[in-house]
């Protein structure tokens, strides 16, 4: 069984944070960064990325990340998971070789349609503005955010790419970026492993015809179906 679980969201939402913890807590799991498919060269970060009509570098959109890359990675990971957890030092354990994890962690991974359907599961950290705007103040990027470049670039960008998201239809599970480090990782652990559960229970025989029928819309999390609808939540400007 394969289970390929996004875990998406704005930027500072505490993505890498909740995906480091999820890493470490389940068994034949593997990751897979998408920052790590920025289309910028470590010695000169800059020069393959635009100026855009806002005037800044432009970070935040999808033409600045190699997405054909990062499916091909993708696409290793199916073809082999095995292969692909040996070659990133990821071992895995024989009581549970039958079940193989991918995390995909980033800040546009419901934006790339050749990506959009292989999810099982597709997780969308938000938080408010202020709270982010905040938290990104903090942090240090290998390339420092220029002087306005939150206003003018990230936030606005972060509302198209959700905007549009949300407009083509793609069912994600929203997650509130407020709560603590520690509950949002108890939450999402646990759905996964229902996820699990409700993927080798169908993959058992079909129950005789005795049986109530399952409830539909639990039928989630293997085979790269859809998941779940959430109701939408609103967004703090
Ligand atoms: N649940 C949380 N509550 C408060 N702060 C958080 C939470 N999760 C992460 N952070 C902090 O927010 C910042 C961004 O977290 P990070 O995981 O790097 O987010 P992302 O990958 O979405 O940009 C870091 O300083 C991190 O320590
Ligand atoms: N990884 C890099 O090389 C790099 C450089 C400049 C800005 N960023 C920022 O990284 C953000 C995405 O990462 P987070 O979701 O972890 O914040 C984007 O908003 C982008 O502006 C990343
Ligand atoms: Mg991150």
């Amino acid at each position: 069984m394969k289970l390929i679980v996004g875990i998406g969201g704005v930027t500072n939402g505490g993505k890498t944070t909740l995906t480091d913890s999820l890493l470490r807590a389940l068994a034949n799991c593997c990751v897979i960064h998408q920052d790590d498919f920025y289309k910028a060269p470590l010695f000169q970060p800059q020069d393959q990325i635009a100026v855009g009509e806002d005037g800044f570098k432009q970070w935040d959109v999808l033409e600045s990340l190699d997405m054909a890359a990062m499916l091909d990675t993708v696409q290793a990971w199916l073809s082999s998971p095995q292969k692909f957890a040996r070659a990133h030092g990821v071992g895995v354990q024989p009581e549970a070789s039958d079940t193989h994890i991918l995390l995909l962690e980033g800040f546009l991974l419901y934006s790339y349609k050749p990506l959009v359907d292989l999810y099982s599961r597709r997780y969308f950290l938000t938080i408010p503005y202020e709270e982010c705007k905040w938290r990104r103040s903090t942090r240090n990027y290998t390339v420092p955010d220029p002087p306005g470049l939150f206003d003018g670039h990230v936030w606005p960008m972060y509302r198209k790419y959700r905007q549009e998201m949300e407009a083509n239809g793609v069912e994600v599970v929203y997650l509130d970026g407020m709560k603590s480090r520690e509950e949002l990782f108890r939450e999402v652990l646990e759905d996964i492993q229902n996820s699990l559960l409700n993927c080798s229970q169908e993959e058992l025989p079909a129950p005789a015809p005795a049986c109530p029928a399952r409830p539909q819309g639990r039928g989630h999390g293997c085979g790269h179906r859809t998941a779940r609808p959430a109701a939408s939540q609103p967004d703090t400007v």
